[in-house]
């Protein structure tokens, strides 16, 4: 059987693509796919899926490698082996509000993707918030008096300064990151240290 790696669709698959083929592998299968969320190519087969699911597939060893953010190890701690940083996916996690304004006097409400993370930073701050959950665009929430401020990814920036938002604190620094099966990584180890390798570029395809 091939080795199975999960990847996570979108941004990240773009740059992992990129990434794999610098390294040399033919990429055009993963290029053409298409809709099709399994593919093979002469060595791997490939899955593809949103972040925290790439966790779950390799959790449960259906994939034997995933590729995924930080950002998503941090927030729901899976139970996988997290090997090593690959070179691309870099962002960051900050606390932002709106420019020129100040924070309430009393307890703060945060908008947030990542509400563990958020939970976590401000534990560690000894403040007690409250925290509201949402799926994407946190930017509006403190625009539309939903909370005071984000905890969100930061990259360039633009987002939020396009929306009149500031850092407050920049907290937590990620990239992607290549995680693995902990049975498979034992089980399965002859056959998957040689691309691990070549993914952590240490060794010449
Ligand atoms: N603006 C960004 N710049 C760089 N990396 C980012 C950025 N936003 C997210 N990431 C990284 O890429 C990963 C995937 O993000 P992406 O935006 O593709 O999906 P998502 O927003 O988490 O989920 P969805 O599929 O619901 O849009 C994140 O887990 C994070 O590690
Ligand atoms: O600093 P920047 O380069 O502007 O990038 C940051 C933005 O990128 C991510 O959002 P994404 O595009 O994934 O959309 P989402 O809000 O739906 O998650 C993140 O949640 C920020 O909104």
């Amino acid at each position: 059987m091939k080795p199975v790696i999960a990847l996570t669709k979108g941004r990240l698959e773009a740059q992992f693509l990129a990434f794999f083929e610098a390294l040399g592998f033919d990429i055009e299968p993963l290029t053409e796919k298409g809709r099709k969320l399994r593919v093979e190519t002469d060595q791997f087969e490939f899955i593809f899926a949103k972040g925290v699911d790439v966790t779950t597939y390799v959790q449960y060893g259906i994939a034997d490698l995933g590729v995924v953010g930080g950002d998503i190890l941090a927030e729901f701690q899976p139970d996988v082996y997290d090997l090593f940083p690959l070179p691309f996916g870099q962002c960051r996690m900050a606390l932002a509000k709106e420019k020129g304004k100040e924070w309430p006097e009393g307890k703060k409400t945060i908008a947030s993707k990542f509400t563990n993370i958020t939970k976590a930073y401000f534990k560690e701050k000894g403040e007690s918030v409250d925290i509201i959950k949402l799926e994407g665009s946190v930017e509006l929430a403190p625009i539309l008096n939903l909370a005071d401020g984000i905890v969100d990814i930061v990259e360039t920036g633009t987002t939020l300064k396009e929306n009149g938002l500031v850092v407050d604190q920049e907290f937590m620094k990620f990239s992607a990151r290549l995680i693995a099966n902990r049975s498979a990584l034992k089980i399965k180890r002859a056959q998957l240290r040689p691309v691990i390798n070549v993914l952590n570029q240490k060794e010449e395809l």
